[in-house]
């Protein structure tokens, strides 16, 4: 794993399967939809109902594909991909979706996710004859479905690999013409199924499936398996696994997903708000302005201003920050140099909205602090009388090991510092964060049924030298026994 070295994001998946059109332009549209959760890579891996086609580059979905590169892509089924590496190179040798040619046919994988055996299963499918060309961890699951495809039909096969699996992982899977959705049994990574004139679509986000004109049919249950029927008419599904508690990340609805996704059950965009709300409720400050981060301090802004409005505080809400369109999210920036860098040619103040005013400024969290600092520093030097900052999260004090890879814990403005610390590093006047409850009902959820790793330190899973947040029974590799159903 390489927490830290790289940029942050998640990668997204997509598949779908078409009566009577080529499957590559919803693809590309599709893969469109969910760049925001992964820019280092692209790819697409159709097939046409004799053989497989792939085309996976470097860079943004615009960049990687040209137009002679989807007519290549023959067949009305298919699956994509867009990166954000947590496990293994960032090149070509990671990119997905990954495509594996085996006795029993052709498989192609996408994976968003991070898996927290890899070595384990790795080691073992080497001893067994496989070899790798990649040293992340989308490939083994890969070889490993292919060799339980030997001996298996797709089902169990798809059920032994995910025994095997420990981490996070929603995937998007073909054989041969076959689209498969799997969802890990405890939903820690989103994924959706969606209906379209001709066919079913598989993504992490439901806005992919918008983009289609397609309908969001409902979340993929935590341990379920889609199969999309090839001629698009239809799909089956089977609860593989059942947990007695999900652990959906909470920071998909934070910042990570768009706020126009609906993830299990919620509307993004409404969870934010619910958050910009609960968080007035919790650390509210009467100033003359409130003004959002963009761009995902936006919905928790207009929340906590409405909440503040409807308390009878005199506090505008006010853009106060300019975003220029061309910068994207400067938490995917390798160094900090250029996340720096990248902050100040991101948001500009608009001094006629600052000047002479006190300010609260809302974001939706706080990672290394270096949006937070400059910005407080903008503010004043554009004549903010007071600068406040409110965040709609709890303190990130670990790392995320389940797909996020925000930083190290060197790395993190709030590990091993208290609020009244951190306030002073940035320079703010005054400094809240979220309560862990708080985030739990806003986005609708249990705090039982929420991965909570970074933000606690105790993860859903074993992880060498971290705690788990329960006691889980983990059979290890190739114990597990194989339900018959
Ligand atoms: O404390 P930091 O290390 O600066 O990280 C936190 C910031 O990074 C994210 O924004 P980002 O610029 O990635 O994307 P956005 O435009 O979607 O808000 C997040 O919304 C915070 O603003
Ligand atoms: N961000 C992700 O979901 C990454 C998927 C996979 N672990 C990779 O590194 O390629
Ligand atoms: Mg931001």
């Amino acid at each position: 794993m390489q927490h830290g070295e790289g940029p942050t994001e998640k990668c997204g998946v997509v598949g779908v399967a078409l009566a009577d059109r080529d499957a590559a332009r919803p693809l590309y549209y599709s893969l469109y939809a969910l760049q925001h959760r992964g820019q280092d890579s692209a790819g697409i891996v159709t097939h046409d109902g004799f053989q497989q086609h792939s085309h996976v580059e470097m860079g943004l979905v615009g960049d990687a594909f040209g137009p002679d590169d989807l007519d290549d892509l023959n067949g009305s089924a298919g699956i994509g991909h867009v990166r954000y590496p947590t496990a293994g190179s960032v090149n070509t040798s990671c990119a997905q979706p990954f495509s594996v040619s085996f006795k029993s046919g052709a498989l192609g994988l996408a994976h968003n996710g991070n898996l927290v055996n890899t070595d384990e299963l790795r080691d073992e499918l080497e001893s067994l004859g496989h070899a790798f060309t990649s040293d992340g961890d989308t490939e083994v699951i890969a070889h490993d479905l292919a060799r339980n495809l030997l001996d298996s039909d797709l089902i169990r096969a798809v059920k032994r690999t995910m025994g095997r699996m420990h981490g996070s992982y929603a995937l998007t899977v073909m054989h041969d013409d076959t689209v498969l959705g799997v969802r890990d049994p405890r939903g820690n990574r989103p994924l959706c199924l969606g209906e379209l004139e001709d066919g079913y679509v598989l993504a992490s986000e439901s806005a992919a499936i918008d983009t289609l004109d397609g309908t969001l049919v409902r979340d993929v249950q935590p341990g379920e398996l889609i199969v999309l029927e090839a001629d698009g008419s239809g799909y089956d599904s089977y609860q593989l696994f059942e947990e007695e508690t999900a652990a959906h990340c909470f920071f998909e609805h934070v910042y990570f997903a768009r706020p126009d996704s609906v993830i299990d059950d919620r509307l993004v965009y409404e969870a934010r708000r619910n958050l910009g709300r609960a968080l007035w409720e919790e650390s509210g400050i009467e100033t003359d302005a409130v003004m959002p981060v963009p761009d995902s301090g936006r919905a928790f802004a207009s929340g906590y201003a409405d909440a503040a409005q409807e308390a009878g505080a005199g506090t505008e809400f006010a853009e106060g920050l300019m975003k220029n369109r061309y910068v994207g999210r400067t938490f995917i920036m390798p160094t900090q140099n250029e996340r720096e860098r990248a902050v100040r040619l991101k948001l500009n103040p608009i001094k006629s909205t600052v000047e002479g005013r006190s300010v609260t400024l809302i974001d939706d969290s706080i990672v290394r602090g270096t949006t937070s600092t400059q910005l407080v520093d903008l503010l004043r030097d554009a004549g903010a009388t007071e600068v406040h900052l409110r965040i709609g999260a709890p303190p990130i004090v670990a790392p995320c090991y389940m797909g996020i890879d925000m930083a190290t814990r060197e790395e993190l403005i709030a590990a091993g510092q208290s609020t009244e610390d951190i306030r002073d590093s940035i320079g703010a006047d005054s400094l809240s964060y979220l309560s862990i409850d708080a985030v739990a009902g806003a986005i609708g959820q249990s705090r039982a049924d929420l991965c909570l790793g970074c933000v606690t330190g105790e993860y859903p899973f074993d992880i060498e030298g971290e705690e788990t947040d329960r006691e889980l029974e983990r059979p290890t590799v190739g114990e597990r026994e194989l339900a018959d159903d």
